[in-house]
């Protein structure tokens, strides 16, 4: 049966990245993206925003949410301090395989928990499961419509504290703009929005990073 993108996507990094090197991983998704086939990865454009979000926050523990091939997951990981809880949820099992491969291949297997399931079930279990309190560093890339429910989860379950930083992707491209409303117009963010383009187009798109304030 033909493969699927994410698998084409995992062969051009086996073929074209070094193993054990996270920047050549990068790279060859943004070689792959941008002359073979485009993906929805965060692309190397936010990648860079990304970057220095996480570089800035330097957080002991990190949730992703949406980790598909594992291409932000990887840009994540390469920056955090020794130690750092770092938690992606996917819910396709297809991705996550591809995904754990991936990060594997970027030789940051010993930081990253890939767990697979919805954000909607896993968000509750959180702390009881991984002995995670609050996170540093959230950062939102899964399906358009549960970026709200979902920080609702977070503030419900405590799992926010002041000065947690959550960094959504596609704000204006899908666009998430129930999300946006939220985090701009409530008294408990401060939020700011980082323009840029959809990964690998001249579209517009952005990040929008809102900090909690308890
Ligand atoms: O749709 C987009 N992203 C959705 C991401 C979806 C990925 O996150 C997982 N997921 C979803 N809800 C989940 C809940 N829990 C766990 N995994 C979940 C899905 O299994 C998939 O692997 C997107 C689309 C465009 N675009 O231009 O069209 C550009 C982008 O940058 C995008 O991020
Ligand atoms: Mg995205």
């Amino acid at each position: 049966t033909r493969s699927t993108r994410p698998q084409r996507m995992l062969k051009a990094v086996q073929k074209n990245a070094i193993r054990g090197n996270p920047e050549s991983v990068i790279s060859a998704i943004d070689y792959f993206c941008k002359h073979s086939e485009w993906a929805m990865n965060v692309g190397d454009e936010k990648g860079c925003i990304l970057d220095s979000v996480v570089t800035e926050v330097d957080p002991s523990t990190v949730l992703e949410l949406g980790t598909y091939c594992g291409y932000s997951t990887v840009r994540i990981a390469r920056l955090l301090s020794p130690g750092t809880k770092f938690i992606t949820v996917e819910f396709n099992p297809a991705s996550a395989e591809v995904a754990r491969k991936i990060i594997a291949y970027a030789g940051l297997q010993d930081k990253v928990t890939l767990v697979e399931g919805a954000s909607g079930d896993l968000i509750p279990q959180i702390k009881k499961l991984y002995g995670i309190t609050t996170f540093d560093f959230i950062f939102l890339d899964h399906w358009k419509d549960r970026y709200l429910p979902d920080i609702k989860l977070f503030e419900e379950y405590g799992l926010l504290r002041k000065g947690s930083v959550l960094l959504a992707d596609n704000v204006i491209c899908p666009g998430t703009p129930e999300y946006l409303e939220y985090v701009r117009n409530s008294p408990r963010y401060e939020s700011r929005y980082y323009p840029s383009h959809l990964e690998y187009t001249k579209v517009e798109d952005g990040l929008e990073k809102s900090l909690f304030l308890g």
